[in-house]
């Protein structure tokens, strides 16, 4: 049984806005990214799971309990982090900790003192005189310090500088190594990269893709830029070349090409006729994949060949 389940989830807020027949499933132990760009409808999506908003059509379950049945259970076995934090009023981090902790009938806070040293987070202050930064900190340390084996996560490094994400995301790992299952909204590409099993790209409120951060990273498909010593090199290897030119710079003698990795030897075979000055090859990222779906102009198939057949 999958830990986290969204089965033909629709929300029409009308004029095309909402989420649409929204269906993925996490499993045990898996990281999972959820990429969309602004009011794409991941935090929609989310707070369905969360049991804050029922479905029009469709079923959420995490742990094969229904998200809008069973809420409370869900709240409070779920560590949530929200993409827009509220917290009650008139209390300081130590208070709104003690809070949470009561709520949770939890008596052992050594998880949260560790939790406190990781993010260096002061709770004496008031939060209301906390930094953006600071609230984010004392609402990460709140959802992990009961220890939840599910997180659901809405954007959670929004308002942490560059070293608190970088910690942020060597915490997920750790947490992933425990074999927690972990639901990650962000628009941040290396974080997802770092971290994620499997991504959806949402748009529109449509799931339009989703893939295996493998084959990504794993991909037979190469892009390299080369540059010739000089302008006779690049004629020669142009006149002469079987392989598949996506660029040509006169100017610089330079190429752009595409192959796979069976091709390799033949590449290297051709270069040995003329001189080179480098070769460099161009990584095809997520973010060069999910650029193709957050340009408006693109199509679904458009993208998903990126991934499979030729590189830019
Ligand atoms: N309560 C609501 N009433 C009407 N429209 C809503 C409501 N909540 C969300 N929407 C609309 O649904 C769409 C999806 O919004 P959502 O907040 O889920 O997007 P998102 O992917 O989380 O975006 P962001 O990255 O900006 O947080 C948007 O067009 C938004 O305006």
């Amino acid at each position: 049984m999958p830990v986290i389940e969204v089965k033909h989830v629709t929300k029409d807020y009308g004029h095309g806005r909402g989420i649409f027949d929204v269906s993925f499933k996490i499993e045990e132990g898996e990281v999972f990214g959820f990429l969309g760009p602004n009011g794409a409808g991941k935090t929609t999506t989310i707070r369905h799971l969360m049991g804050f908003t029922k479905a029009q059509e469709g079923e959420l379950y995490i742990n094969g309990k229904d998200s809008w049945k069973s809420a409370a259970i869900i709240k409070h076995d779920v560590g949530y982090l929200p993409g827009e934090l509220a917290f009650p009023k008139g209390m300081s981090g130590d208070q709104f900790i003690e809070f949470m902790a009561e709520e949770r009938q939890m008596t052992d806070m050594t998880r949260t003192e560790e939790l406190k040293e990781i993010f260096e987070l002061d709770t004496s202050e008031e939060i209301k005189e906390m930094s953006l930064g600071t609230k984010r900190k004392l609402a990460v340390v709140t959802a992990f310090m009961h220890n939840p084996k599910v997180l659901i996560l809405d954007e959670p490094t929004s308002g942490l500088d560059p070293i608190m994400q970088e910690r942020f995301i060597q915490f997920i790992l750790n947490e992933k190594a425990e074999g927690k299952t972990i639901l990650l909204s962000s628009h941040i590409f290396s974080e997802v990269d770092a971290t994620c099993d499997r991504i959806a790209i949402i748009k529109d409120g449509v799931v339009v893709s989703t893939i295996e951060a493998k084959q990504l990273k794993q991909s037979t498909n190469k892009a390299f830029k080369i540059e010739f010593a000089s302008f006779n090199d690049y004629q020669k290897f142009l006149a002469n070349t079987e392989l598949v030119i996506t660029i040509e710079r006169p100017n610089q003698n330079q190429v752009k090409l595409n192959l796979t990795d069976e091709k390799m030897q033949h590449l290297f075979a051709e270069l040995s006729e003329v001189n080179v000055n480098f070769i460099s090859e161009i990584k095809f990222t997520l973010e060069d994949y999910f650029m193709d779906f957050y340009d408006r102009e693109k199509t679904v198939a458009e993208g998903e060949e990126n991934l499979h057949g030729g590189l830019y």
